[in-house]
């Protein structure tokens, strides 16, 4: 299996219009695969960007268009808080792109934290209950070893971690669980949720967008060392090759030697 691709834009404007065409390349294979595309998103940055693709005006063809009434939204990680609280992973998205769809476009289902047990229960308990969610929806019918998302979108902190799995950290070496909840995040909140590696790498397509001249230095470090390949992020480029694609602007990817791509 080859590599990942690094794909590096003059700036955010042009990076999100390449990204609108990679989500709706997937988003399009995944309907006439299944009927309807299931995707999971991240928090931090991300939302930001995803949102500035997928609301800006297309070109009207119907390949250029979201069919969001045909999404499963769920999420690569989040924070075990109420879903209005600041940190929460879906009241980012929310705000950012859920809010704003035109309602003549649809509305995507969205996959979120168990709202009830979210104070009460504990991360492991949290983590259960959204995997019997991702059971319900990925294997209703068959027994499957690890679920195959059509796409999941994700971050990269400046530690080299990406959805909720952090360097060196035992939960990085989940084999079996689909999600598994963290008390001890290095960064707050502590109490939080994550898919695991091998529903990451499971996936179809699997894009990391990283945007800004403070993502400079991990991406030198995931691309150009030997020590990158075995950080979270590092690992997902490892473990799913060429299924991975990076959408960078060119302030994060300044000193990167990785050869780089400017168009999909
Ligand atoms: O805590 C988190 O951080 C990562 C990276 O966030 P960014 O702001 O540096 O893009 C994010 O991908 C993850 O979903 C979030 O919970």
């Amino acid at each position: 299996m080859s590599g990942p691709s690094l794909y590096s834009f003059a700036d955010v404007d042009s990076l999100a219009q390449q990204l609108r065409q990679y989500v709706l390349n997937s988003q399009n294979a995944a309907v006439s695969r299944h009927g309807n595309f299931r995707m999971a998103v991240s928090g931090g940055s991300l939302p930001n960007t995803l949102a500035k693709a997928l609301l800006t005006k297309g070109d009207g063809s119907s390949e250029d268009t979201p069919l969001f009434s045909k999404w499963e939204i769920f999420f690569a990680d989040e924070r075990a808080v109420p879903l209005d609280h600041p940190d929460s992973n879906y009241r980012l998205i929310k705000d950012e792109l859920l809010d704003k769809i035109p309602s003549a476009l649809g509305s995507p289902t969205v996959h979120t934290i168990d709202a009830e047990r979210v104070k009460t229960g504990s991360a492991d308990e949290l983590a259960d209950l959204y995997q019997e969610d991702l059971k319900r929806s990925f294997a209703a019918k068959d027994s499957i070893k690890v679920p195959t998302f059509d796409l999941i979108l994700l971050g990269v902190g400046p530690d080299g971690h990406t959805c909720s799995l952090f360097p060196g950290h035992p939960q990085l070496r989940e084999k079996d669980a689909w999600v598994v909840g963290i008390t001890d995040s290095p960064k707050p909140p502590p109490k939080r949720i994550t898919l695991t590696l091998p529903v990451v790498a499971q996936a179809v397509n699997i894009a990391f967008v990283a945007t800004g001249g403070g993502k400079q230095d991990i991406l030198r470090k995931i691309f150009d060392t030997e020590e990158g390949s075995s950080l979270p992020s590092g690992l997902v480029n490892v473990e799913a090759g060429e299924k991975v694609s990076w959408f960078a602007d060119n302030a994060a990817t300044e000193g990167v030697s990785f050869p780089k791509r400017s168009s999909l």
